[in-house]
């Protein structure tokens, strides 16, 4: 396939919020240069607002509405987003007319998503219509209002600073057509020239197969791999706060961390099912199979090459990143399940039902424990079901964490043996271990509070001197 010359941009929530110091560095508004499309996510926090907390769980206007709370709990939680809006928008937007007309979008926006979901509301209460069938269209409807928004303020921004800047509504706003995603993208981008104007597109893409319902949260980098399949771009580009370090910044200091510099798929796969999201396992797909190379890189570091994620495979063994997730241990112990079949995928079947993601497990003759992702009010609801149905058994959720060291090839470094032994030195009592046969991540379970100390243990040991050295050699 013969690549073009531009290439694809994704910049991220966090990285969203900061735009104002990004104008040099990432756009060079003294000097802009083209060919390059830009793919925005929602400003921080927003989509949390908009749906629920990606961690917490906490409802948004999606959750409140869905779940018909309380009367007027979805109106309100509607009106704190905007403020939540209108709030990063002032950030960033300083000329007054640009306010103002940002304040109109905005408006124009939230009170069409309002007075189409009253309508829904009113018709549903008519019993021939059930709103539980109309969720996923509102899911839908309120993610794009987070991305239109972003990228409508980051056009007049731009523009505002002499860039030819063109406003890419994908997300599907009072426009009846029916599209999948490839046609959504293709007319929003078919007549644009992109050696002279720079494209800024909604991360959010409104389509037939629905963009919520296929990848749910995370999907801006769908839209933006898509995109780069679709226009077999030179490089696909994903700006972020920090560059993909070897464990989040913030948690062991900005100064800790090394850059990885170079890794491949299979890691950003691990990442992404610690919650690292380096990059959604779906994204990675898409680049792969067009064989366009991906890049992640710090937004305020413009100089820097930042990572370079392929397919190449390791040399020698290197532990590349420590990272972990904040996880639910839902235990289920009974006494008779010895030679008892059923107690397992009765289990499987609640977890299923309540939507919650298992990361690890572990069983043995009477006890089977799933360590699991979720809001702990989801998984008290898969407690009280697994009680009902085994009014014997004991079970009980408790609060963990989950800590993987991570690289393309752990082989030789004992990763296990000596992850055990540091962190018994630092006191920290280990729940459970364990490494899968592909030697890619080995993962440790902990007690919730003993998670940011394990990630720096574990950083300590395997980051420190003796392996950047090993790697070196
Ligand atoms: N290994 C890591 N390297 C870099 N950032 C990390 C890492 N692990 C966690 N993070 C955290 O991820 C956060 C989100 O970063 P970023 O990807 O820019 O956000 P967004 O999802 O909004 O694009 C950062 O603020 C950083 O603290
Ligand atoms: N804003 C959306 C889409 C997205 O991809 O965001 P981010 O790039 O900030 O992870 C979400 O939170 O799910």
């Amino acid at each position: 396939m013969t690549h073009g010359t531009h290439t694809v941009e994704k910049i991220g929530g966090t990285s969203m919020s900061r735009l104002s110091e990004l104008l040099e560095p990432l756009f060079h508004v003294s000097d802009p240069k083209y060919d390059r499309i830009f793919v925005v996510s929602a400003f921080g926090g927003i989509t949390d607002l908009l749906l629920e907390h990606k961690k917490t769980g906490e409802a948004g206007v999606f959750a409140h509405f869905a779940d018909e709370t309380e009367e007027h709990a979805w109106h309100t939680a509607l009106s704190k987003v905007e403020q939540s809006m209108r709030e990063a928008q002032e950030n960033v937007l300083d000329h007054p007319a640009d306010r103002a007309e940002a304040r109109d979008f905005l408006r124009e926006r939230i009170e069409g998503a309002r007075s189409c979901l009253i309508d829904l509301q009113r018709l549903c209460s008519y019993g021939h219509f059930r709103l539980s069938e109309h969720m996923g269209k509102t899911r839908e409807l309120l993610s794009g209002l987070g991305e239109a928004h972003s990228a409508f303020v980051t056009t007049q921004l731009l523009r505002r600073h002499g860039v030819n800047a063109r406003f890419v509504d994908l997300s599907g706003w009072r426009d009846d057509r029916e599209m999948i995603l490839q046609e959504r993208i293709e007319d929003g981008l078919s007549d644009i020239d992109f050696s002279s104007e720079l494209a800024i597109v909604t991360g959010y893409a409104q389509c037939t197969e629905g963009l919520m319902a296929e990848f749910d949260r995370g999907y801006s980098e769908v839209t933006f791999s898509q995109i780069a399949a679709l226009t077999k771009a030179r490089e696909a580009i994903i700006h972020k706060e920090f560059h993909l370090s070897s464990a989040d910044p913030k948690m062991v200091g900005a100064e800790n961390v090394r850059k990885l510099g170079h890794t491949n798929y299979d890691v950003a796969d691990q990442l992404a099912n610690m919650g690292m999201e380096a990059i959604h396992p779906t994204a990675a797909k898409a680049l792969r199979q067009a064989e366009i190379p991906l890049r992640v890189t710090n937004a305020f570091e413009p100089t820097d090459p930042g990572t370079l994620i392929d397919e190449a495979e390791a040399e020698a063994g290197v532990a590349e990143m420590v990272t972990g997730l904040e996880t639910y241990a839902l235990e289920l112990f009974e006494q008779d399940m010895v030679g008892v079949k059923g107690y397992d995928a009765a289990t499987l079947e609640l977890l299923k039902k309540h939507d919650i993601r298992i990361v690890s497990k572990a069983t043995n003759a009477n006890t089977i424990t799933h360590y699991v992702d979720a809001p702990l009010n989801r998984v008290r609801k898969v407690e009280y079901d697994l009680g009902k149905k085994y009014p014997s058994a004991h079970v009980n959720v408790r609060a963990t964490a989950i800590v993987s060291v991570i690289g393309r090839d752990l082989r030789g470094l004992h990763v296990l043996e000596r992850g055990l032994g540091a962190l018994r030195e630092a006191g920290v009592d280990v729940i459970s271990a364990h490494q899968t046969t592909r030697t890619v991540d080995a993962q440790f379970v902990v007690r919730r509070d003993a998670f940011d100390q394990s990630i720096k243990v574990l950083h300590d040991t395997f980051m420190d001197k003796a392996n950047e050295d090993q790697k070196a050699a």
